[in-house]
């Protein structure tokens, strides 16, 4: 098959914004190498990206640096940045497989890449079987780990749960590993709902989710328990107004894919809302937050 690399060398700081990105312009794998130099031997990080040659994402690369330029604005200086394209036939990922591996990314959940073998350490491990397509999909990108940590924490068992940018299906396999009840994934990618899909069936536990491409939660007039959306700041602020109609009393909300430079707005945007915030947790410069619908006592 024919492949676009998309390479691009940023900062330390970018780097996970700027895999985001890539992962939303559709980059079926992203091989990072946070050992690069540049020439006046500054350390960069270099990601290399691989397109699907139809994708033609040459016609969107002044889309991305300029998306990559407007990180600025939420306190990520993406330092020099360097972005080159070039077509190559070999197969990516097999050099893509070498670098992930089986992990306990939370107490109780193991991420198992779905062609290695492993052995349970612990009878409480519950262990994810994936298929990284997808860059997020390796489930061990620290705004997913601290997704899966809040669920962890807020699932008791049975809940409606809804997955808004289920990108690999992580989360929901994650929250049906941890207990839940009938769960609803959306995306706004097809690929992203085929590669879902493909991942749930990896997964003989994960069965009651159902998966469709949607853009956040409109028109879905579905109830949940708990919402948890690991997405970029401007997309959570998008979804934000959609959330109280869509939570039950006592229902809850998981936020993750924060900057920490937006920690305080998105605060302020979540109690606008009406919801109360009962849990921050930080990675890094990666923050999640829990809030819920009806107050308790504060
Ligand atoms: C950062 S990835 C998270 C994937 C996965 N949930 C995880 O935690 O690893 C964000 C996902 O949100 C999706 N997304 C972005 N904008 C969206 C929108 N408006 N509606 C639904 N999904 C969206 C992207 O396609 C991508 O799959």
């Amino acid at each position: 098959m024919q492949w676009e690399e998309l390479t691009i060398v940023t900062s330390n700081e970018a780097q996970a914004a700027v895999e985001g990105l890539l992962i939303e312009e559709g980059a079926e794998g992203i091989i990072v190498d946070d050992q690069a130099l540049q020439k006046d031997g500054s350390a960069v990080i270099k990601l290399s990206s691989f397109f699907a040659s139809y994708k033609e994402i040459s016609k969107r690369l002044s889309v991305i640096k300029g998306k990559i330029e407007n990180l600025r604005e939420f306190g990520l200086d993406p330092g020099e940045v360097e972005v080159k394209l070039r077509e190559v036939t070999d197969q990516w990922s097999d050099e893509w497989e070498k670098y992930y591996h089986a992990r306990r990314v939370t107490r109780y959940l193991t991420i198992v890449p779905s062609w290695e073998k492993y052995r349970l350490s612990q009878s409480n491990e519950n262990v994810i079987r994936l298929d990284p397509g997808k860059a997020f999909g390796t489930g061990t990108h620290p705004t997913t780990v601290l997704a899966m940590r809040a669920l962890e924490d807020t699932i008791r068992g049975a809940e409606t749960v809804i997955d808004v940018g289920t990108g690999s299906g992580v989360l929901s396999i994650a929250a049906k590993a941890l207990g839940a009840g009938k769960i609803y994934a959306f995306d706004i990618e097809k690929d992203a709902v085929v590669s879902a899909r493909k991942n749930i069936a990896l997964n003989p536990f994960a069965k009651n989710i159902d998966i469709a491409q949607n853009n956040l939660l409109t028109g879905i007039s579905v109830s949940a328990d708990l919402i948890v959306a690991n997405v970029l700041p401007e997309v959570l602020l998008q979804l934000l107004p959609q959330l109280p109609e869509r939570l039950k009393q006592g229902g809850r909300f998981i936020a993750s894919g924060i900057i920490s430079a937006k920690k305080d707005a998105m605060k302020d945007a979540i109690l606008k809302q009406g919801l109360f915030i009962e849990q921050i947790a930080t990675d890094g410069k990666w923050v999640s937050i829990v809030a819920h619908k009806t107050a308790e006592k504060e």
